[in-house]
């Protein structure tokens, strides 16, 4: 778009110039009271948006389009646009419209953009908006790689870094993984950067952003210190590269320089427990599998008893952040313990109710927009903190994080009282209203207000004197917006009206007058209320910027009564729901007693408790049972309670120990990623690679059926192999649920295995499940009977009976059973790796065989049950009159 191409008038001519500096972003552009879109933005908007394009004047030849919004409305709009991944370049008019000549002079004040938002009407309320910066840099030969990462979330001014290296091969997904954990809503990268490796909102910056001398000098300048080695990152170059594009990003969206970002931490790849994406989805941690969030029933939404928006936010990012090291965990259950010795939770509650979102008025102290009533909200909440540290003495003697946070709870005696001093007790909601600075903060304040206020009396003495002066007994001083004040005669009067009386207005019953001393009082009143409003401005900026010293204090404060707040709400859901004190051990462990599932548990009448019993012997639990028997439910509620330890809370147990752990994968459920280009059993195997190739030692496992996704013969061949490297190899504790039966065997000839079943009994042809973990394998599979629970239609059940009956005599009269598992059958497997992938193929190469060719031809291999496959194998093994394997 050239300015030069056409003629066109000052104020498009300034539009246009303002627009090249923001090509990808939606420019508004004030004014008078909208912001106003045009060309290709106002057509994006009003598709976006819902609002009516229109078009005025022309631009090279074509109509100019044009859409606008009120600009005491835009927040909606706004918040719709940045929801949908948007940023807006907001565009205000900097000159006085009365007094500039020529076209009102414009600038962009700030871009508002997914990850830097700060304002409390765009903001969720429970969860953070983090921006992260990230960059890949190759070595030399280009097969190991370094990973810088950044991330911020200007809301509450936690900067972050961190940095790692490796194979160039399996640095991408490393990345994810942390991509994944940090969740930013908005990730930025150099132009020739990998963004492919996410599918969140990225943006692209020039790459000389990233560099790193200059994004060293960034961070020694926002951090005002000489070196970054206090904070342990003075040898993380790419990651200090990334935090120098993440600030600058930062800053120009403000506008302005971010005071409250003033510390900078260094994270470590294996600090957290690692959860992929699917995990945590599969968890439901903070999401229901399908996506929903707020409202549905999470782990996230179960324990969120917060008080404050702080604490929410703060136990959302514990659920995603467990740490590895057992001391944070154990510190937090001692907090919790010693809330519930003490019975403080409902005065801390109630004290708690009160605090308001100190941690992002902070922010927008900082960025000079806090708004009156953020500032009272903050002054109110402020005076809890005494409240809150008389109900934590009698708890904080057995716990070291209390008495942390007993000492951090101080009153900041200096802020509060100045802003008890500057602010009025209930100020209106905006500075340009008036009536925020209190009373006997400013002399000359006081004064001007003390001018305009008084002329209430001062109206009803003129009113009395000129009543007598002119004998005219229904004479009025009144006051109106349009004319001033004013001298109110009726017709019938206007006679009696002295010389100095001047008419300012007739009316149809009336006159009015001003008279010289009425002018001079008005023009004092009015200039008195315009100074006051001034003066209330200035001293409300100068407010702000006298609360700056205090930021740091304040943040500290913010995530002091974050904490307080979870372990409150932890402390609370335990008491409630009778949890238990986990206890976290240096050998390997996971020893559940009567544990439930935290969610399942609160939804139905009467779970059944189930222990858990996983140790250095005893790895890998085969779970068999029917259908609906409550498999899934068991595994994720072993998972889940020993998540809940590791993020610091009690358990839904009788008793948990539980040792190291350093990942937790699931491959649950199956799920088309249609989107992504990948079939269910497609998905199936990626989750199942990344496990085997990701899991250690000290890894929880959850496998739901897997190798359901494909034929018999392959799946029970897949989960038979998958299972025995999880065993012999990975050695990861595993919870293995299957509907192959076979499998039921592996504990046999390994035995660091152990079978489960879920028990459920039959009643009158029908089923009844108990839903208790019992040992050994299931007996049967009761799928007729889930079926016919299902609705299955009563006579597709009975011939499924009759068919089934068959089936088991013929497999009565089987030949011999041979082991599936048995060690020479793998020998022959594993020769035949090297010239086929295909399991089936050592057999057909001993063909041919007419009555095998036969009996193969007349096998329709997707139409059978594994039980019919297995069947079909043997017949064919007899027919085929090979010695059995077995048998060697
Ligand atoms: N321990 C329990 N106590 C009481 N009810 C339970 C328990 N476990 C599961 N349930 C109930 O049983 C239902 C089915 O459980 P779940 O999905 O875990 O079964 P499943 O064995 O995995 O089934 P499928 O093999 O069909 O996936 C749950 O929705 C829950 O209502």
């Amino acid at each position: 778009m050239s300015v030069e191409k056409t003629k066109v008038s000052p104020g498009m001519a300034q539009y246009l110039g303002i627009k090249s500096d923001y090509p990808t972003t939606l420019v508004f552009f004030r004014m008078g009271d909208f912001y106003e879109l045009f060309f290709e933005d106002a057509e994006k908007a009003s598709r976006l948006l819902g609002i009516t394009l229109t078009a005025r004047g022309t631009y090279n030849g074509a109509p100019i389009k044009m859409c606008g919004v009120p600009f005491h409305a835009a927040d909606q709009y706004l918040a719709k646009l940045v929801k949908i991944g948007e940023s807006v370049a907001l565009c205000e008019q900097i000159g006085d419209p009365a007094t500039s000549k020529g076209v009102v002079e414009r600038k962009v004040l700030r871009v508002i953009t997914p990850g830097t938002l700060t304002d409390s009407n765009l903001l969720p309320e429970k969860s953070e908006q983090a921006l992260l910066a990230f960059t890949i840099t190759p070595h030399k030969q280009r097969k190991t790689a370094t990973a810088g990462l950044a991330w911020l979330s200007l809301a509450s001014g936690a900067l972050k870094v961190m940095e790692f290296s490796g194979d160039m091969t399996t640095l991408d997904l490393r990345l994810k993984q942390e991509i994944e954990r940090i969740n930013p809503a908005e990730i930025l990268v150099a132009d020739l950067g990998a963004s492919n490796i996410t599918d969140k909102k990225t943006t692209t910056v020039p790459e000389w952003h990233f560099d790193i001398p200059n994004g060293e000098k960034a961070l020694l300048e926002q951090l005002a210190v000489n070196t970054l080695s206090g904070f342990g990152a003075e040898n993380l170059s790419a990651a200090i590269g990334a935090a120098g594009a993440l600030l600058r990003y930062a800053q120009a969206t403000q506008g302005k320089g971010l005071q409250h970002v003033n510390a900078l931490a260094v994270e470590t790849e294996n600090e957290y427990i690692g959860i992929d994406s699917a995990t945590r989805r599969n968890l439901e941690l903070t999401e229901t599998i399908r996506g929903e969030d707020a409202g549905a029933p999470t782990l996230f939404s179960l324990l969120d008893h917060c008080r404050t928006t702080m604490g929410s936010r703060l136990l959302r990012h514990w659920l995603h952040h467990a740490k590895r090291d057992q001391l944070v965990a154990q510190e937090r259950h001692a907090a919790i313990a010693a809330l519930l010795q003490a019975d403080v939770n409902s005065g801390l509650s109630m004290a708690l109710a009160a605090v308001p979102d100190i941690e992002r008025i902070t922010t927008r102290i900082a960025l000079l927009s806090a708004r009156p009533r953020d500032l009272a909200g903050m002054r109110d909440g402020l005076q809890q903190l005494d409240v809150l540290r008389i109900h934590l003495t009698t708890a904080n003697g057995s716990s070291v994080l209390l008495s942390n946070l007993f000492q951090d709870l101080a009153t900041p005696v200096d802020c509060l009282s100045l802003v008890q001093s500057a602010i009025a007790s209930e100020p209106a909601a905006m500075v340009r209203d008036g009536g925020v600075i209190a009373t006997g903060f400013d002399a000359e304040l006081d004064e001007l207000r003390g001018l305009s206020e008084n002329a209430g009396q001062f109206l009803i003495d003129l009113e009395t004197r000129e009543r007598a002066r002119t004998g005219i007994a229904n004479l009025r001083v009144e006051y109106n917006k349009v004319h001033g004040f004013y001298i109110e005669v009726t017709h019938g009067q206007t006679d009696k009206v002295p010389d100095d009386y001047r008419r300012r207005q007739t009316l149809k019953n009336a006159e009015r007058y001003i008279t010289p001393e009425l002018k001079a009082f008005e023009d004092k009143a009015l200039s008195a209320q315009e100074r006051a409003l001034v003066r209330e401005k200035v001293l409300y900026e100068q407010l702000l910027q006298d609360l700056a010293p205090h930021i740091a204090t304040l943040q500290t404060i913010a995530h002091a009564i974050a904490q307080l707040d979870t372990l409150v709400a932890l402390a609370d859901h335990a008491t409630r729901h009778d949890w238990c004190a986990p206890q976290l051990v240096n050998h390997p462990a996971i020893q559940i007693t009567q544990g439930r599932h935290p969610v399942v548990e609160k939804q139905i009448e009467r779970f059944i408790a189930n222990d858990c019993l996983l140790s250095a012997e005893h790895k890998l639990l085969l779970i068999t049972g029917p259908n609906m028997g409550g498999k899934s439910t068991y595994m994720r509620q072993v998972a889940l309670i020993t998540l809940l330890a590791y993020i610091g809370s009690y358990v839904p147990a009788s008793s948990a120990v539980i040792g190291p752990i350093d990942r937790i994968f699931t491959r649950i459920g199956a799920a088309d990623d249609l989107a992504g280009g990948r079939s269910t059993f497609m998905v199936e195997m990626t989750e199942s690679a990344a496990i085997l190739n990701g899991a250690s030692e000290s890894s929880l496992v959850l496998m739901d059926e897997v190798g359901r996704g494909t034929s018999t013969f392959d799946g029970l061949a897949l989960a038979w192999a998958i299972a025995k490297q999880l065993i012999d190899v990975t050695r990861c504790f595993t919870l293995f649920a299957t509907h192959y039966f076979e499998l039921t065997q592996l504990p046999e000839i390994h035995p660091s295995a152990a079978n489960v079943h879920l028990s459920a009994v039959e009643h009158k042809d029908s089923i009844v499940f108990l839903h208790a973990v019992q040992p050994g394998p299931a007996s049967q599979s009761y799928g007729l009977q889930v079926a016919q629970l299902a609705g299955v239609p009563a006579q597709v059940i009975r011939a499924a009976r009759k068919h089934l009956a068959l089936l088991e005599s013929q497999s009565v009269q089987a030949t011999p059973q041979f082991d599936l598992f048995s060690a020479p059958l793998i020998e022959i497997e594993e020769e035949a790796e090297e010239e086929t992938t295909s399991a089936s193929m050592p057999i057909s190469t001993v063909m041919p065989n007419h009555a095998l060719t036969e009996a193969l031809a007349l096998i329709d291999p997707d139409a059978l049950t594994p039980r019919e496959a297995l069947e079909q194998l043997y017949r064919l093994k007899n027919l085929s009159n090979l010695p059995s394997v077995g048998d060697e």
